[in-house]
């Protein structure tokens, strides 16, 4: 692993598909320029509507988002996380899988990972999500992406976020990198993401990779922003605050073999 810029991006994704990807394209651009090698884009980046339209669309919206992180990553020659997106189930029109696809610099899917926990809560706020009246859960534990370059990186996906035992597994497998894509709501997000995202790396000494939703998307949907970065120690060391925009920090294997000399936490452990 050597020293690199990762990049979290921060989207409005809204109904049109089209849009999206132009958003995301404008934003990986602005963060290649920047210098990242290593680019999350959140939940939802290529679509976020309502929940019989996205199933309507799914087909269409799977396909187009593959082509369109594989696309980017080679022209840009950088690594993209697409952070979820809806993957049609065989011989099921009722239901897609929420699902996290990795590509390297050659266009090359390398990782891929289907949303286990589905947000079916009713929001204090009135809003009320079934995700699983659309999506399947994965029934599989997130891979872990391993890269002589960019360190050992595993993926989730937003509501995993609250299931500790997930990441548990994934530090034990080795992995440095943590990558969390959300579509967090306005109402738990301004309680809740920052002290997940940050309870995740310290418990883990692994950096936290969070790609964002932002803003109104449609009718009364609102997601709370702060696509943040976070290192092995705990430390916020970018966030994007509320606007579309990106947040990005060095991701360094001498902080990280620091953090775990400091902390050996993950040596320590008795029951899992
Ligand atoms: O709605 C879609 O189109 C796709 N899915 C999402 O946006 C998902 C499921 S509704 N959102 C979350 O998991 C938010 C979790 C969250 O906010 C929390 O844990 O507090």
């Amino acid at each position: 692993m050597m020293s690199y810029l990762a990049a979290a991006l921060q989207m409005t994704s809204t109904p049109d598909l089209e849009k999206n990807l132009v958003q995301a394209e404008e934003l990986i651009e602005l963060a290649v320029r920047q210098g990242a090698e290593l680019i999350g884009l959140p939940e939802n980046f290529a679509f976020l509507g309502r929940e019989e339209e996205k199933l309507a669309q799914a087909e269409t919206i799977a396909l187009k988002a593959e082509k369109f992180l594989k696309t980017m990553a080679q022209r840009f020659q950088v690594t993209i996380l697409g952070g979820g997106f809806p993957v049609p189930v065989e011989n099921n029109p009722n239901k897609a899988y929420n699902t996290a696809l990795l590509v390297d610099p050659s266009g090359i899917e390398v990782s891929r990972y289907e949303k286990v926990h589905l947000f079916d809560v009713n929001v204090p706020d009135g809003n009320t999500y079934r995700e699983s009246s659309t999506v399947m859960a994965g029934n599989a534990l997130p891979p872990i992406y391993s890269s002589d370059k960019l360190g050992k990186i595993g993926l989730s996906i937003c509501y995993d976020v609250r299931f500790p035992e997930l990441y548990r597994h994934l530090s034990l497998k080795g992995a440095e990198i943590l990558f969390i894509p959300a579509a967090f709501t306005a109402f738990t997000g301004k309680d809740h993401w920052k002290a997940l995202l940050q309870a995740r790396a310290i418990e883990n000494t692994c950096y936290v990779i969070a790609p964002a939703q932002t803003g109104n998307h449609y009718e009364r949907r609102y997601s709370h922003g702060h696509a943040t970065i976070v290192d092995p120690w705990g430390v916020i060391l970018a966030d994007a605050g509320e606007k579309p925009g990106i947040a990005i920090a060095e991701i360094s294997p001498i902080r990280l073999e620091q953090v775990r000399r400091q902390m050996p936490s993950l040596q320590h452990r008795v029951f899992a």
